[in-house]
């Protein structure tokens, strides 16, 4: 639809009383990581997903089919689209303020919060706007919609003037919003435009009903300075072009699309393609309303479920039993999948929305899935037939890995002296086991309750483990902390590490959520990134993540991770009744085995960050761990002086 088409369908009822207020923007920089995931490069990204995202909402609500996306030369980004416009008319509840201020400079205002504006959006919160003009030091905000083109500027999440008029918008619509990073916030990273360029385009597959246009003055050399994103195809375009060369099973990647209004009655939809290669590792990447979920979530255990079941309902069909041993890690190995789902009204864990939590997503995904697989097995045998072999192979493999496993470790255990404070786990294969290291004694007693003893063992650790970066090599070898930590994991130091000897799937740091409890956890991982680089390249090193406080009303409860967190559900209420009951743990030992178990044990309710290695350039890690953990305090003392933003928040 053309601009001057999209400006005849009325706005009227898409007004100030759309824009709902649930709370006011310090907290935002006082504590930018708990809506945005940091202060990195990463989040800095985010600040433009945020955006964008907006106008994605508008897009796939059917109001807006382009978006413009443009990096300037002083690293300031311009986001345009054709949308409904950010509503300015004066607030009802804001005597004095424009519903675009109030959008802007106000937590918890949104048009999303009741699915009357929109049905399936990416945005929930109400936070995302505010949160970006809270951490820019300057965000021009244009609007265009009913025939008049109104600007209202910011500064640090204060307005820096009243909304005005400045011109006419007879053919045009949209929201304009140009920003540019506070760098007291973000210090010294800037917007990449390889970076931007491969988010901008994945937005552009998800939905076909919309043309991104990116422009780029900053010319990195490898990027393209102009492109027009538009893909009619979707995911499945999107697969094949992700697979480029490699060799796959089925000729034609497993697609569909089913909306879920005419198979469930609800609104919304799923959008799939996966394909299977011999030639690389398999991955996930999952979506739900246009928000990327690196963590996966409802959605893709969803999907997973109708994957596996149809091919084990294949396998029957054909008569191969062996389909029957095939394993959900089994479809991983190889089987590289994409995943949009549109709901209304999704959960997501936290406010940069990693993982989905809305437990309807999974049957609507997995029914919507797995008919057609069914049918696409079916029709296609000929893929088919490669697939299920393929995945028998793996599952195979996998067994006899394990048997392997099964004997070495027990032989292993059988010679290892392993020391008297590790409480071990029953199972004698490595698979799915999972060694924790906790801090303090008293917390051990609440988690040998909590944990479940087939699979989840423990080593309780007295105080801090040496710092490793100062100490001389043979002092490490000897530390009597670091040489039960070697027997428990089974393994030798630095090149004497072996991850075959490794006897748990799983090491997770457990600390209390305290800044003695960080100081251990990076001491922990010091020392493992150093002695036992595989481990981390692995992915077998993880940190728990228990939370600070315990928040009960009525029969609600909820556990939050810092102070921030709980003053939003302060003000928000938790949904049941009367007053809101706040417990803090001091620490790990303080939490009964049953708060433990649900938020910090249990693979099914809790959270666990997995520690990965994020270099962008070869070494900058290890630069900073020794700037940080390392002899020389004048470096640690220059990388505090360069990055301290919240000197006030530094607990020395
Ligand atoms: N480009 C846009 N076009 C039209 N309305 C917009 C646009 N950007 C923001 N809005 C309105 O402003 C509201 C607040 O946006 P904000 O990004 O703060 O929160 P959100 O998108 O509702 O939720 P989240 O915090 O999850 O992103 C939106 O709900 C929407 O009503």
């Amino acid at each position: 639809m053309a601009d001057d088409l999209l400006a005849a369908v009325p706005q009227s009822d898409y007004n100030a009383d759309s824009i709902e207020v649930l709370e006011g923007l310090e907290p935002v920089r006082k504590r930018p990581g708990m809506y945005i995931g940091g202060t990195d490069e990463r989040a800095l990204h985010h600040l433009v997903a945020e955006v964008l995202d907006n106008s994605m909402d508008e897009a796939v609500a059917g109001h807006a089919n382009r978006i413009e996306v443009e990096l300037h030369d002083d690293y300031s980004v311009t986001i345009r689209d054709n949308g409904r416009g950010m509503p300015f008319d004066p607030h009802p509840k804001f005597p004095g303020k424009s519903a675009l201020e109030v959008i802007l400079c106000t937590l918890h205002a949104g048009g999303k919060f009741s699915g009357k504006a929109y049905e399936t959006s990416g945005g929930l919160h109400g936070v995302g706007a505010s949160v970006v003009n809270a951490l820019s030091d300057s965000m021009v905000v244009q609007v265009a919609r009913d025939r008049k083109l109104v600007e209202q500027r910011f500064s640090r999440g204060v307005p820096l003037g009243p909304l005005e008029e400045i011109g006419a918008a007879p053919n045009r619509r949209g929201t304009t919003t140009t920003f540019h990073a506070d760098e007291q916030i973000f210090g010294h990273h800037r917007f990449k435009p390889a970076r931007l360029f491969k988010s901008i385009r994945s937005k552009a597959y998800l939905f076909s009903g919309v043309e991104i246009r990116w422009k780029t003055a900053i010319d990195d050399g490898e990027t393209p300075t102009e492109a027009v994103f538009h893909f009619p195809g979707g995911l499945s375009d999107y697969l094949t072009e992700t697979l480029g060369k490699s060799s796959t099973y089925a000729e034609a990647p497993f697609s569909g699309r089913v909306e879920f209004r005419e198979r469930f009655g609800v609104p919304g939809r799923v959008e799939w393609a996966i394909n299977w290669t011999p030639s690389r590792d398999g991955f996930i990447q999952s979506y739900c309303n246009t928000v990327p979920t690196p963590e996966g979530g409802t959605h893709v255990a969803g999907f997973w479920a109708a994957i596996l079941k149809g091919i084990k309902a294949y396998g029957e069909l054909v008569n191969n039993r062996k389909a029957a041993q095939i394993t959900r890690d089994d479809l991983l190995t190889g089987g590289c999948a994409l995943v949009s789902c549109f709901i209304s009204e999704p959960e997501f864990v936290g406010q940069t929305k990693d993982r989905l939590a809305t437990t309807e997503a999974q049957r609507l995904v997995e029914g919507a899935v797995r008919d057609h697989f069914d049918n696409w097995l079916a029709a296609d045998t000929k893929s088919a037939g490669a697939i299920l072999d393929f995945l028998v192979l793996r599952a195979e493999e996998r067994l006899r890995r394990r048997q392997e496993k099964e004997t070495q470790r027990k032989s292993a255990t059988k010679k290892l002296r392993l020391p008297g404070k590790l409480t071990d786990c029953t199972a004698s294969a490595r698979d799915g086991t999972e060694l924790f290291l906790v801090e303090g004694d008293s917390a051990g007693g609440s988690a040998k309750m909590a944990r479940d003893r087939k699979l989840q063992a423990l080593l309780p650790l007295r105080g801090k483990i040496l710092n490793v970066l100062g100490a001389a090599s043979n002092k490490i070898g000897t530390n009597a902390e670091i040489q039960d930590l070697c027997q428990a994991m089974g393994v030798g130091l630095g090149t004497r590490f072996n991850i075959d000897d490794l006897r748990y799937d799983k090491i997770i740091i457990m600390t209390d959520a305290d800044v003695d409890g960080a100081h251990i956890a990076s001491l922990l991982m010091t020392f493992f990134f150093t002695q036992m680089r595989p481990l981390i390249d692995h992915g077998h090193l993880y940190l728990a993540c228990p939370p600070l406080f315990r928040l009960t009303q009525g029969a609600q409860r909820v556990y939050v991770q810092d102070e921030a967190e709980r003053d939003v559900w302060l003000a928000k209420g938790l949904g049941g009744k009367g007053k809101i009951e706040v417990s803090r743990f001091k620490g790990l030992g303080e939490m009964d085995a049953k708060d433990l178990k649900e938020t910090t044990m249990d693979p099914n309710s809790r959270k666990l960050i997995r520690v990965t290695i994020d270099d962008e350039e070869p070494g900058q890690t290890s630069d900073l761990v020794e700037r940080l953990m390392g002899k020389k305090p004048e470096l640690r003392f220059q990388y505090i002086q360069e990055n301290a933003k919240f000197v006030e928040d530094i607990d020395v």
